[in-house]
């Protein structure tokens, strides 16, 4: 008989708000190839030469405002899906992180000391994007290489129209929704426009033509922008929201290529303008609030919108350890047990 075990994945944070620490996270992160995709001289040289000697200071700052006397609220958050997932389970549920503890290969280590020889690993990503998604299964995958190669294992996909995941999102939403609102920006996190051409297995499809995601084409199995499309569109539907009340931006950008337009910040600025007063902000790319939703959309964000003349703000929390995201994880364990 098979001993099954889980994963859940998610990005992780720094060790605490100390500068070094924060450095350190950066470091691992930004040094990943899959994140920053430079050739390694070139990375190496961004990342050492100009991002850490400036960066950590300010992200430092800005973690410091969204830290609780627990932790990171990603990783705590983290831990309490572990620990409701497990509830009831006879099963390991374990918890790592792509960067930073709990570590990857610890954890791992950890699930074949348990016997642990038929895993379901759990990317907490709804869409598709080398820098979240394959970064953590590549990582995943080269440790069960190394540690136990025999082991049988099975990848949640990119669930950003899964029925339950949408009905998940909409029923942690309807509070939000019920209260009425001029307007629901659907704000995920960027990335380069170069990683979308990358991942196109047709090199000529990907933002040929600004209409690209709402053809059928191979290339949305990895394209990240036709994912978060999908995903709002399903939102949408679900929950019944007029199309002149919508709309989708993106977010956190770094550096100076062109990545995933609009951006966030420039749209919240705008949006009042246009009689946006009241406003409601759905973070659908993260199934779990960190320092992208906490800090810079519920502060920064929110500061920016009022200042350009909005009045009301408000972002629908994360999925979270919610009852929908339990049911929705608890579901497709299931579904892995019976296969
Ligand atoms: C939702 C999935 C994510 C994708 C895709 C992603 C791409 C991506 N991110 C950076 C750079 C940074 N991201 C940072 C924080 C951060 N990013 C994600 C998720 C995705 N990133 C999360 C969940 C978090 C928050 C972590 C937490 O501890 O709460 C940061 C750190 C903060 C900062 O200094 O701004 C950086 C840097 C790039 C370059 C990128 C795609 C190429
Ligand atoms: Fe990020
Ligand atoms: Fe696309």
């Amino acid at each position: 008989m098979a001993k099954l075990g889980v994963l859940l994945l998610n990005l992780g944070s720094p060790a605490s708000t100390a500068v070094p620490d924060v450095r350190e996270y950066l470091k691992e992160f930004l040094l990943d190839e899959r994140v920053i995709d430079s050739p390694p001289l070139v990375r190496n040289a961004i990342v050492r030469g100009l991002i850490l000697p400036t960066r950590p200071p300010k992200t430092a700052a800005a973690y410091q405002r969204i830290w609780t006397p627990e932790g990171s609220p990603l990783v705590t958050v983290s831990e309490k899906q572990r620990d409701l997932v497990a509830a009831g389970r006879d099963i390991p549920i374990a918890l790592a992180m792509r960067y930073g503890e709990p570590a990857i290969a610890k954890v791992i280590g950890k699930l074949i000391a348990q016997d642990v020889d038929r895993l379901f690993v759990m990317p907490l990503y709804p869409h598709y994007a080398m820098s979240s998604y394959e970064t953590v299964v590549v990582r995943v995958m080269e440790e069960i290489a190394a540690q136990k190669p025999a082991m049988d294992v099975t990848l949640l996909q990119p669930f950003y129209q899964d029925e339950d995941y949408i009905e998940a999102m909409v029923a942690n939403a309807k509070p939000y929704f019920d209260q009425g609102y001029d307007h629901i920006l659907f704000s995920y996190h960027g990335i380069p426009e170069r990683h979308l051409r990358k991942g196109d297995p047709s090199h000529a499809h990907c933002l040929a033509r600004p209409d690209c995601c709402e053809s059928c084409h191979p290339a949305h199995h990895t394209c990240y922008r036709h994912q978060c499309f999908a995903t709002t569109r399903a939102i949408v539907a679900k929950a019944g929201i007029p199309a002149e009340k919508h709309s989708v931006s993106f977010q956190s950008r770094l550096g100076r290529d062109p990545w995933l337009k609009p951006y966030t910040d420039f749209v919240l600025e705008e949006l009042p303008a246009k009689g946006v007063k009241k406003l409601l902000v759905m973070c659908p790319a993260f199934t779990t609030d960190c320092l992208e939703t906490l800090e810079e959309i519920s502060m920064e964000g929110k500061e920016s919108f009022l200042k350009a003349g909005g009045q009301e703000f408000a972002q629908i929390p994360c999925l979270n350890a919610s009852p929908p995201l339990i049911k929705f994880l608890n579901g497709r364990i299931d579904q892995w047990i019976a296969q």
